[in-house]
């Protein structure tokens, strides 16, 4: 499994990176939107020099034509760094953007993807990730299971490069059914990261635990201290 940071905030990137070996960051224009008025490009760049250049870091064009959106393409990769992954949304002008991106030997992520044709095409045209936004798929009465299944199916039956990389995600559940279907990768919030281990059962397993400790031992030892059974 791949484990990325659906987040642009630098404080939570750095918080769960001590925790977790993430192998990336994705964005998008709202996500970025929630760290205010940003100088944009210093601030994806801020990110890398925090991840490093083996991560990826995944960026989102704007425009909405052809020309556009290479233009916003050509526009990250030059004042980021040429390997992050474009993402584009997968409509008609956006496949031919991942066609084009593809030709030119760009790393690219095919995103707002909520329907099984969508997915089945933007492999098809080479995308290195494909994005369901599996909340939102569920909000439409679209099994994202269903549809995440196709697409492993789909990738291994043509032994596509692509990934499966999950996203819109509002649950624990979710992130770990998404991997159950075979997705590859996972893109998560630091809403639903912070739920990871919010189960009442562990912190009362490591309370337990410490309070026996402090029994026997007394208060204020540890397991450094001089110590008797
Ligand atoms: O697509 C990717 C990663 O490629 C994500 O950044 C994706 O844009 C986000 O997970 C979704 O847009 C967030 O969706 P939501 O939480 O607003 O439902």
């Amino acid at each position: 499994m791949e484990f990325m940071l659906d987040t642009a905030n630098l404080q939570a990137i750095e918080r769960f990176t001590q925790a977790f070996s993430i192998n990336g960051v994705t964005s998008n224009p709202s996500i970025l939107k929630k760290e205010g008025k940003i100088d944009l490009y210093a601030h994806l760049k801020k990110i890398r020099t925090m991840i490093g250049m083996e991560k990826s870091l995944h960026v989102q064009v704007v425009a909405k034509d052809f020309d556009g959106m290479l233009k916003d393409a050509e526009a990250i990769l030059e004042n980021v760094d040429r390997e992050v992954y474009i993402k584009v949304p997968v409509n008609e002008v956006g496949l031919a953007v991942i066609k084009e991106l593809k030709k030119r030997g760009v790393n690219v992520t095919a995103t707002a993807i909520y329907t099984q044709i969508q997915g089945l095409l933007a492999i098809h045209a080479g995308a290195d990730y494909i994005a369901p936004y599996y909340n939102r798929m569920e909000n439409l009465n679209i099994d994202p299971q269903f549809v995440i299944s196709s697409f492993a199916e789909e990738i291994h039956r043509t032994n596509a490069k692509t990934k499966i990389l999950g996203a819109s995600y509002k649950n624990v559940a979710q992130v770990t059914t998404s991997i159950d279907c075979g997705a590859q990768a996972v893109t998560v919030g630091v809403d639903v990261v912070e739920q990871f281990f919010a189960h009442p059962s562990i912190e009362k397993a490591v309370e337990d635990f410490a309070h026996d400790f402090e029994e026997i031992h007394g208060v204020n030892q540890t397991m450094s201290s001089k110590l008797s059974m």
